[in-house]
């Protein structure tokens, strides 16, 4: 088991090239939030602007669109039902991030389907939240998936979709089950206090030793989420891009922590820029 440090953060976080513009940091598609969880949407689909995507387009129910456009101008929105607009804009995108806050349904099973349809290996996928009651109720299958991919379950939602029980979730039986779900190379993050770090058809499992009970809120793991897709994005997958996405959600909300007896999300995504530069 490696301890992740800063020494990752160090190692990911590049200064930005003078001569970028916004098509060098990438494009993001977020497919996330119903009608009764449109915050989730919004945290997601802000920690990814915040930690620096070039474009981030969010599909939603439309009931979100003035919220999401009304607090966050940058984020582009789609409507979930126009599939068919999704799933071109999926092609394009470096990033699909699916699962925050959306209902599980059929027809978000399908969405899901035919994205990982035919998503190509230079593209990621992450998924997370609702994405696992889906994949466990509509029986996806995650080895179609030719792109790279990154779950991102809590250990009730991981319970859910690798059948072990909370008490069975050792590394040993976690590496199998998400050797047998996934195609190799696949992350697990598999997040909890502290959170462990998987990759299919590896050995090497990774901690994040950092965190704090301030991060006990709910709509955290939607801005990890966010904060992921912004790092995929910007630096291109790589196990350490990651690594270096968990560690800096904990190692931020445990700055703020210092001063702060919760951590809210939104608090966090806000602070992302400031936080990059030092470890740029
Ligand atoms: N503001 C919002 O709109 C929010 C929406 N959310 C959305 O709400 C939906 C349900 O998410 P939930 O995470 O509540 O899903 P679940 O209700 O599926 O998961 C919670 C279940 O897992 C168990 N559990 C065991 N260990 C846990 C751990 N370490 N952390 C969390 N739960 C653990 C809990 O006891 C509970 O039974 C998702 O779509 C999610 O994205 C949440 O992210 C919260 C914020
Ligand atoms: N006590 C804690 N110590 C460390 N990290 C925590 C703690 N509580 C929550 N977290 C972190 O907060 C995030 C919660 O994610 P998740 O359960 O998916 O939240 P939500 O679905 O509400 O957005 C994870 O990254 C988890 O590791
Ligand atoms: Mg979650």
């Amino acid at each position: 088991m490696i301890k992740l440090t800063t020494e990752i953060l160090k190692q990911v976080i590049q200064v930005r090239p003078n001569n970028s513009y916004k098509g060098t940091f990438g494009k993001c598609l977020l497919i996330a939030g119903s009608a009764q969880y449109g915050g989730a949407a919004l945290l997601a689909s802000s920690a990814a602007v915040y930690s620096g995507a070039g474009l981030v387009t969010l599909a939603t129910d439309p009931i979100n669109f003035t919220s999401s456009k009304t607090r966050l101008p940058e984020v582009m929105n789609l409507d979930l039902k126009q599939s068919k607009l999704i799933l071109e804009l999926a092609k394009q995108v470096q990033v699909v991030a699916f699962g925050p806050g959306l209902l599980i349904n059929e027809v978000n099973s399908r969405l899901l389907e035919k994205i990982i349809e035919q998503m190509k290996p230079e593209q990621t996928l992450i998924l997370d939240a609702s994405g696992f009651g889906i994949i466990k109720t509509f029986q996806v299958n995650l080895k179609l998936l030719q792109a790279q991919l990154i779950l991102t379950p809590h250990v009730g939602e991981w319970q859910h979709v690798s059948e072990l029980a909370v008490s069975q979730q050792t590394s040993k039986n976690n590496q199998r089950q998400l050797d047998l779900l996934t195609p190799a190379g696949a992350a697990l993050v598999l997040k909890g206090a502290p959170s462990h770090i998987y990759f299919s058809q590896t050995e090497t499992i990774f901690e994040n030793t950092l965190g704090t009970p301030a991060m006990a809120t709910g709509g955290m793991g939607d801005a990890l989420t966010g904060i992921l897709a912004g790092f995929v994005a910007q630096f291109g997958w790589q196990p350490e891009v990651v690594l270096a996405a968990v560690f800096a959600h904990s190692y931020l909300a445990q700055e703020l922590a210092q001063k702060q007896y919760v951590v809210l999300p939104s608090q966090l995504v806000q602070a992302l820029p400031i936080f990059m530069k030092q470890w740029e």
